[in-house]
């Protein structure tokens, strides 16, 4: 479009010039896009409007109401005879027409259209942010958009209620006022000014009646809608303060135990640098212990009376009724929780003067519940000993043969690289116990913790495993504890140790605590009558 100009400012003076201006804009029309030319061949309404929407710039250009004005009264000059004789095509109807309706279509254009695309995109944009910060609060607002929509509908009802009654009303006192000025002469001749000015007076006093009625009504409508608006922000304010206070209590309590957790000792810390011996014996002993876990500290498990010894080397049972504090033993062994009084030992050593990676280096613990990765067997094996250590395939099916597993590995299509599912969950109970086994003894503990490690079994995986702690047992090196419900599981044990109350309350080896007589007695008695 801007060719155009610059093309007939060049050529601007002569004739040829002049039908060459002319030629090209011809063609420069009838190129015009078919979009231009829908837009001339529009209604001026639909042109004005579609103005407004484009944008001020150009709706100023072509100066709308002015056009606007100059189209109805050209339609006014080709109207019929018989239209001016309808009352209403009255000419106070008429030049208030168009007065005021190309006036009024002109605001439709620049206000509305604006605010009904600025209230959409305010609406739309609000709402989106209102849901990425807060969709709680959003909805609260949605809620109260209906009571906004009804002050703004009442206020809107009582402005276009009086719109038109006061439109007839003021075409009215116009017609009239025009009808006294034309005939003023004949009106003067008979002197009836008077008469005009009555009915002026009075046609005048309905549009200013509805303009009262309307003041009232319009500010009771205008102080609904603001009211409400008024209310809503309320609410939106007061439910926004609610949910950021919330959300700094919820902020500060994080954040408190945040800072409480990073702040906080742990009393066995296993940072703490101690003494790290690479070999022990494996001697271990306990001397008048006293404990009581953190969780329930009015239980007393040990009394300050608990004592025992477990020499270097050998198997010792622990046997005592349920709940007696076996396993407790096993759990200050390991430092998972350190006495109150007493001292629990290693090779002569308090277990708190070792480190605490070093310490548990020199154990094993094969507990109930085997816990497998969803790894394969090898890597399983593999995970009780550090990335660095050098382990070989070999070393693996030692452990394994000792673990009554190789076997087993063996017949699987992929063997030792065979995955064990989430949890070890493609694997047998005895299958994943005796894996377990196995990666318990590839870290060559000189402890070796069995903690009912076949109680969760049925009878035919029981067998496999018991034989393969047989086996471990047999094969020596090692002190090994154990503890196991099924007496006869720990008949070959070298000391067998009975807990009740709290302390050691016999210890010897199997033949020798029948003959005592005792707790034992008893207790191998009512198994073998279970048994029975
Ligand atoms: N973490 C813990 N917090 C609080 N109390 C515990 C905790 N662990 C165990 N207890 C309680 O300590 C007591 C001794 O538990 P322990 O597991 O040592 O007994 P147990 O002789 O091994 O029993 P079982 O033969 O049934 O396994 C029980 O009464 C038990 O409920």
């Amino acid at each position: 479009m801007a060719k155009l100009p610059r093309i007939v400012s060049s050529l601007e003076g002569t004739g040829l010039e002049r039908r060459r201006e002319i030629e090209q804009e011809r063609r420069w029309k009838a190129t015009k896009t078919p979009f231009y030319k829908v837009l001339m061949e529009m209604k001026p309404e639909w042109y004005l409007i579609s103005l407004g929407v484009l944008g001020n710039p150009l709706k100023q250009r072509v100066n709308d109401t002015r056009r606007l004005r100059s189209r109805m009264f050209k339609a006014f000059m080709k109207q019929d005879v018989a239209f001016y004789d309808k009352e209403e095509n009255n000419i106070g109807a008429l030049t208030s027409m168009l007065a005021l309706d190309a006036k009024n279509v002109n605001e439709i254009i620049s206000k509305i259209v604006g605010d009904i695309t600025g209230v959409i995109s305010t609406c739309i944009s609000g709402f989106v942010i209102t849901f990425v910060y807060s969709w709680i609060l959003s909805l609260i607002i949605i809620g109260c958009v209906p009571f906004l929509a009804i002050g703004a509908a009442y206020q809107s009802k009582i402005d276009m209620s009086f719109e038109d009654e006061t439109k007839k009303a003021s075409i009215q006192t116009g017609e009239l006022a025009s009808e006294a000025i034309k005939t003023i002469r004949t009106v003067a001749s008979l002197t009836k000014q008077d008469y005009f000015e009555k009915k002026y007076d009075k046609t005048g006093l309905r549009p200013h009646k509805l303009a009262q009625r309307k003041a009232y009504l319009g500010s009771i409508g205008f102080a609904l809608n603001q009211g409400m608006t008024m209310y809503v922000y309320a609410a939106a304010f007061y439910a926004s303060v609610r949910l950021m206070i919330s959300g700094i209590a919820k902020a500060k309590y994080a954040a408190f135990s945040a800072f409480e957790l990073l702040e906080r000792q742990p009393s066995i810390d296993p940072s703490l640098e101690s003494i790290e011996p690479t070999s022990v014996q494996g001697e271990v002993s306990c001397e008048k212990v006293a404990f009581r876990y953190p969780a329930r500290p009015d239980v007393h498990i040990f009394n300050g009376d608990f004592d025992f010894m477990g020499l270097a080397g050998k198997t010792i049972a622990l046997v005592g009724a349920s709940g007696c504090g076996k396993s407790t033993i096993i759990a200050l062994l390991e430092r998972w929780y350190d006495s109150l009084e007493g001292s629990v030992r290693l090779d002569e050593q308090n277990v708190q003067s070792y480190s605490l990676s070093n310490l548990r280096s020199h154990m094993s613990l094969v507990g109930q519940e085997p816990i497998l990765f969803d790894l394969s067997i090898a890597e399983n094996i593999r995970f009780g000993v550090p990335n660095n250590a050098k382990i070989t395939e070999d070393d693996i099916i030692k452990v394994c043969t000792a673990a009554n597993i190789h076997r087993f590995i063996s017949s699987l299509p992929k063997g030792y690289d065979t995955r064990v599912g989430d949890k070890g969950s493609q694997l047998s109970g005895g299958q994943k116990q005796r894996i377990a086994i196995a990666r318990a003894l590839l870290r060559n503990p000189r402890v070796l913790l069995l903690d009912e490690a076949t109680s969760a079994l049925d009878s035919e995986s029981e067998k496999f495993v018991q034989a393969a702690i047989d086996n471990v047992i047999q094969s020596g090196g090692r002190t090994t504890i154990t503890i196991a419900h099924r007496l006869s599981t720990i008949q070959n044990a070298d000391l067998i140790c009975v807990i009740d109350q709290g302390r050691v309350v016999e210890q010897g080896t199997h033949w020798e605590l029948l003959k005592l007589d005792g707790l034992y007695n008893t207790l191998v008695r009512e198994q073998s009558l279970n048994i029975n």
